[in-house]
């Protein structure tokens, strides 16, 4: 199978902090994979992932995606394929607390243009209904517990149907039946349209779940 990651990274450097990270890291994966990732806290899992979704493209080494070079990429074309292609689940946070709940779903839809469209339109309803959250859609996140804004999240992450979906501990401040509800999600996607999925978690119960676990190890 051809795989659609293909990272080499020599290193990361924080040039103020002196340091580096990810020296020597490599990684493929391939469509359709579930991959988690785990590791001490600050040996650099968050800027690995910032580096897979195309929000960092300052290190050292090579990167293609989908057989591309992403320093072949423009800034535009790295802004679009991070809306169209890649889906962050961040923490709940990532919501903006000004806008509803339905309008933060769309959002990715709105950068793209594409919120008129009647397949768009039908999709975000059957998103919404799958996830269960038609109730919140008029609601802001504050008015939300923390279950149903972890699924809001989901929700805008999945509405462009990405090939690779991100997820930053997506499960680290929820009870254990939200945290059901979210691994669930992750996998009905990967189920229904071979989505990648890739974790980074703390938690071994939920990294065990993915069918690879690369654990990060801290550079000397
Ligand atoms: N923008 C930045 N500037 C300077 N240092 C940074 C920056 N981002 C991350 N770091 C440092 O890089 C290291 C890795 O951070 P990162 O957040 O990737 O770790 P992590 O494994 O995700 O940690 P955690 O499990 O605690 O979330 C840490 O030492 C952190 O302080």
């Amino acid at each position: 199978m051809n795989s659609i990651i293909k990272l080499k990274i020599r290193k990361k450097t924080f040039k103020k902090k002196g340091f580096s990270i990810l020296n020597d890291f490599e990684l493929e994966v391939e469509p359709g994979e579930k991959l988690s990732i785990i590791g001490e806290s600050g040996v650099g899992k968050t800027s690995l992932l910032n580096i897979i979704g195309l929000l960092d493209t300052q290190y050292q080494g090579s990167y293609k995606l989908f057989d591309t070079s992403v320093k072949d990429l423009s800034r535009n074309k790295l802004a679009e394929w991070r809306n169209q292609k890649i889906g962050f689940v961040l923490q709940e946070s990532a919501l903006i607390n000004s806008l509803t709940i339905e309008d933060n779903i769309k959002l990715p839809l709105m950068y793209a243009n594409i919120e008129k469209d009647l397949t768009v339109q039908d999709r975000f309803k059957r998103i919404v209904t799958k996830i269960g959250i038609e109730p919140i859609l008029k609601k802001k996140p504050l008015e939300c517990s923390g279950g149903q804004r972890a699924r809001a999240v989901f929700a805008r992450a999945v509405i462009m149907n990405p090939q690779i979906i991100l997820a930053d501990e997506p499960t680290a401040s929820l009870d254990s039946k939200n945290k059901e509800k979210i691994i669930n999600l992750l996998f009905d996607m990967n189920k229904e349209f071979n989505t990648t999925v890739i974790t980074v978690t703390h938690d071994l119960d939920v990294a065990n779940r993915h069918e690879r676990i690369i654990t990060l190890e801290r550079n000397e």
